[in-house]
């Protein structure tokens, strides 16, 4: 798969191309059918398939006062897509001059630029200068510029139609279960290891800190986890937040994995998000930190039914 992120007048891609477009922040399974619909029609028509999107939400560029927290990641939409087999993914440069582009203007980007042959949209896609290129816009131009049109109709669950925003809440709410029903995968995020106070290992818990952005929907707490490190599964159990018992300035996410004792740090790895527990706790020393966190072990290893295990 090629990942190119750039302003949309840069790229120039020479293959044909059926392309998914939207901002698709969580890629729930909506998003998933719209992105499988692309892959398969572009096997279909012997082309490549595309996902063209946004290296930031376009609300945030729009309408910044909102401060949408955001469900995924660039580098974690990046395995999402991976998974799914697509071609490219372009994330393109969501700024002021994006945001007016005419409407008009943008399908004959797709068309010259990207030699798009087929475009893949949800049916309440918009674009352009406010918002006026729509569904209908799309299907009024596709003889002039030559692309079959697909537009995937709403996606329910259990009756209740699925959206980004809806999962954002629940995920705030740290109603994760819910979340993961509507996502069709469990929430995850992927990463490098990074260092942190080295304090873990002393209190006998170490903590694999993950480098991933700020601006996460998460809810700061205690997650029961599951951790993958060269596509192994491990039992986990993690933290994200500010640690207010030793007053960090950053947003950090950390994970003690269960039965593992490896350095980690400078590899990749994948965090799967399975129950909230219990939210964040200024203790009044490390003691009380340090007990609290062997019983959120416990409690980790009650979940997964876990005997034999030790704490390093
Ligand atoms: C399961 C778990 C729960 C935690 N809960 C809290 C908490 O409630 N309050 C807090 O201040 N820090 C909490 N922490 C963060 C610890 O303070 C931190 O992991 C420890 O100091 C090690 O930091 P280091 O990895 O930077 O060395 C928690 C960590 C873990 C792994
Ligand atoms: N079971 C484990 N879970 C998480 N990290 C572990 C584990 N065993 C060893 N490690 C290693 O220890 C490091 C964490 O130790 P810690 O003292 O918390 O340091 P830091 O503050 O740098 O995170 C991890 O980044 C990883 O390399």
């Amino acid at each position: 798969m090629i990942v190119i992120e750039d302003k949309m007048q840069n790229i120039k891609i020479d293959e044909d191309l059926c392309i998914a477009l939207g901002t698709f922040d969580g890629i729930h399974i909506g998003h998933q059918k719209l992105i499988k619909e692309a892959v398969s029609s572009a096997k279909s028509k012997k082309i490549k398939s595309a996902v063209f999107t946004f290296n930031k939400h376009p609300f945030n560029v729009l309408k910044p006062e909102h401060n949408i927290k955001i469900i995924t990641d660039n580098k974690t939409k990046v395995q999402i897509f991976k998974s799914l087999g697509v071609d490219y993914v372009f994330f393109i440069d969501f700024n002021a001059e994006f945001a007016n582009i005419m409407p008009i203007d943008f399908i004959e980007c797709l068309h010259k630029q990207f030699n798009v042959k087929s475009i893949v949209c949800g049916y309440n896609f918009t674009f352009g200068r406010f918002g006026t290129g729509d569904v209908d816009f799309l299907r009024k131009y596709q003889n002039i510029y030559h692309y079959d049109l697909k537009v995937i109709e709403k996606v329910t669950l259990n009756n209740i139609s699925i959206s980004s925003s809806k999962i954002r809440k629940k995920i705030e709410e740290g109603k994760i279960e819910e979340a993961n029903q509507m996502l069709g995968y469990n929430l995850f995020f992927y990463g490098s290891v990074i260092e942190g106070k080295h304090l873990g290992n002393k209190l006998g818990f170490p903590t694999a800190n993950l480098d991933i952005p700020l601006n996460l929907c998460l809810r700061n707490g205690v997650y029961i986890t599951q951790t993958y490190i060269n596509e192994k599964k491990y039992p986990s159990i993690s933290n994200i937040g500010f640690a207010p018992t030793l007053d960090c300035k950053e947003r950090i996410l950390e994970t003690h994995i269960l039965n593992v004792n490896e350095n980690l740090y400078d590899s990749y790895v994948k965090i799967e998000f399975l129950k909230f527990i219990r939210d964040e706790v200024k203790f009044n020393n490390i003691e009380e930190l340090k007990k609290r966190v062997y019983n959120d072990i416990y409690t980790a290893k009650r979940y997964f039914e876990l005997d034999n295990f030790c704490l390093h």
